[in-house]
Order: structure tokens, then sequence, then C-alpha cells
């Protein structure tokens, strides 16, 4: 049986298997599996232009990145960082080896695809089951090192790809250690407890994105919103935008372009960890029927048995569990996750 059959729906019935992307280089028009209603893909922004309300640009060398963090992070749970210190050529040789993969034949990678017991490799985001819709995108997930995956898909070739992996992934790393340094700072975490979050007791992810020119993109979605399963999230937009933050009472934000900058967002962990302070940031991404647009994320995460729980009040709003449960809590219920671990208040 092929890794496409094992996932319950039958490729004959012309049901996409679940983890498979739509094979977009032969597509003219929308197809009904991926064409959302409306009200699910509101393109329509109230806020970009008509509001002074935008998302924050922080240069990491001002003196008060800090407090300029916190505040980023306790309105929005996400801002655009410039001066971060990851170097440009690591960057540009990543966009090229996203395209380089991207641009292969469904066929070829087909033979990284991802199944439900092995979640690296190409295919749908794994938030896929939880709607009816397909999403105009397709991914490639990183856990570690991809360099298996690359293997199938490159048996000779695939060094250069690896490489540029692993540049971007150390560099991130690191730039997140420092946002984490300066997060718990504000939020008045000890430096011994900071010592448990980084380091050994991190894991690291990667996703490649991919989404094609859309005929109809008012109809299609990039990514669903959602929020990550992370305590940041580091995020390069290359040359298209298509990002979208909400922010509560106001709407969404598109993310602009700007050079030269990433995009940080907070994830589940941190709002647990920060008791809420922080937000976890909703985010969705739309397409565009002018440009192929490809974006490169890195998610920093704990290791799966830590224990996650709040570290700054003595009212914890959360019940503490290890990083493993939440993410098994995260597959069943989604977006209802932080709500299910929120202790209630007498
Ligand atoms: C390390 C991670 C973080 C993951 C799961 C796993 C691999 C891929 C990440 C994403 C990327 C796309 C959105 C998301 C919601 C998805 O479906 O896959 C993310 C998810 C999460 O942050 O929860
Ligand atoms: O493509 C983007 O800009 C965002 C992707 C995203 O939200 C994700 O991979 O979690
Ligand atoms: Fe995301």
């Amino acid at each position: 049986m092929s890794t496409v059959e094992n996932h319950g729906e039958n490729s004959n019935t012309g049901i996409l298997p679940i983890n498979l992307p739509l094979d977009f280089s032969s597509i003219q028009s929308i197809p009904e599996s991926h064409a959302w209603s409306e009200s699910n893909n509101d393109n329509q922004i109230k806020n970009n232009g008509s509001s002074s309300l935008a998302l924050p640009i922080i240069d990491l060398n001002d003196p008060n990145v800090m407090d300029q963090i916190g505040h980023a992070c306790e309105e929005w749970g996400a801002f655009q960082l410039k001066n971060h210190g990851i170097p440009k050529n690591i960057i540009e040789k990543l966009e090229v080896e996203t395209k380089r993969l991207f641009d292969l034949s469904k066929e070829q990678k087909m033979k990284a695809l991802r199944t439900l017991n092995y979640p690296t490799g190409y295919g749908t985001v794994w938030i896929t089951p939880f709607f009816q819709q397909r999403m105009w995108q397709e991914g490639f997930t990183i856990h570690d090192s991809p360099v298996d995956d690359a293997k199938k898909i490159w048996p000779d070739d695939y060094q250069i790809f690896c490489d540029a992996i692993k540049k971007f992934q150390d560099e991130s790393m690191l730039l997140i250690e420092k946002l984490i340094h300066l997060s718990f700072k504000y939020l008045g975490i000890s430096e011994e407890e900071k010592e448990n979050w980084i380091g050994n007791n991190h894991a690291g992810a990667i996703q490649l994105n991919s989404y094609p020119i859309c005929p109809k993109p008012e109809k299609a979605m990039g990514i669903v919103a959602h929020t990550d399963t992370s305590i940041f999230t580091l995020l390069n937009q290359s040359q298209v935008s298509g990002l979208q933050v909400f922010k509560d009472d106001a709407g969404w934000f598109t993310v602009p372009l700007e050079p030269n900058t990433v995009v940080i967002n907070t994830g589940d962990v941190l709002h647990i960890l920060s008791n809420a302070r922080f937000k976890s940031a909703l985010h969705r991404v739309t397409v565009n029927s002018v440009k192929h647009r490809y974006s490169m994320v890195y998610f920093y995460r704990p290791i799966m048995k830590h224990v996650v729980a709040p570290l700054v009040s003595n009212n914890p709003r959360f019940r503490a569990l290890t990083f493993k449960e939440y993410v098994a809590m995260k597959n069943k219920h989604f977006d209802k996750t932080l709500s299910i671990i929120s202790v209630k208040e007498d």
C-alpha cells in the first residue's frame, strides 16, 4: 500500500488524501475542495491604511528593546525585528533552496511525502483535518535535521539544501534565545528559570511554505487562522506579503514587507508561561493571483518531556502539563486547547 492510501481516503475517488497538496502546477481554476466561504476568508481588511495602528517594528539595537518587545508581545503577540543579526546571505540561500524544492515536480516532492506516523517532509499542514476545505499551500516540515527527507528527493545532491537549512536553524535559535532572555527579564522571570527553557531543553522545527499563484485568491486560503505551538516563531516572508495578524477589537492586519526584517510571533507556550500576559498571535496567510509566495519559518519549542506551566503569578490561569501532552491535546482540540487547560476562577 502506498503512503498516500494509508490515510483513509482513496485517491481513486478523486478526493485528495489528507496529507497530499493539490498539484498546483496543472491547475487553472479553483476546485470545489479549495473554495472557502467569504466569511472564512475576509479579505476586506478594515484597518490597513485607515488606522494609525500598526504591527510594531523593533530595532534589536534600541536601548529600550526589552520594553518594546514586552509591549508588543502584550498587545499583538507579534512584531517585525530589524538589526536581528541573521546574515543576509543565509536568508538568500534559504530562499533559493526553498524555491528549488517546491519547483520540483509533484512526483519528485512526493518521494518525501509525510505520513501521520512520520510528520516530517513534504505535505499539507497538520491542521488540515480540522477543516472541510483544503488550503492553497504546500509545505515541507523539518524536525532537527532535514537530511533523511532531503536524501529521498536528492539522493546525491542533498547537501546544499541541508547546509542552507542548518545555517538558518542555528542563527534563528541564537536570535530567539536573545528574545527569550529579554522577554523573560521583562516578565520578571529569574535567570535560573530561563536556563530551563533554552539550550538542551529546547527543540527546533522548521516549516517551509509555498503558496502558488491562485486564480481566485478571494476564495482561497493560504493557511487558515491559527496560533503556533511554540515559545517564539521566527518567519521570513521573502518577497511577497500575505501574512496577517489578528488584533483584538481591531481585526486583521497585513504584515507589510519590510526589507531586512524578520517577523517574530509568540506561541501558545509563551502565552502559558507568561500566565496569559503575552498573547499567542492569531495569524493566517492569504494568497494572490500575481506572485508565487514562499515563506520560511522557525519554531522554538521545548523538548517533549518539559513541564509547561505559568512562571509569573501566584494565581496560575493554566494547569501544568508536559509539552508532549499539550501537543497531543492540540492535535485533538486545535484552537480550544488553551481554554481546556485553563483553570476556572472561583
Ligand atoms: C513544530 C511544529 C509547529 C507546527 C507543527 C509542527 C510542524 C509544523 C508546524 C505548522 C506549520 C504551519 C501551521 C501549523 C499550525 C501546522 O499545521 O504545522 C504549525 C504547527 C504549530 O505550530 O502548531
Ligand atoms: O507563510 C507565512 O507567512 C506564515 C506561515 C505560518 O503561519 C506557519 O508556518 O505557521
Ligand atoms: Fe503559524
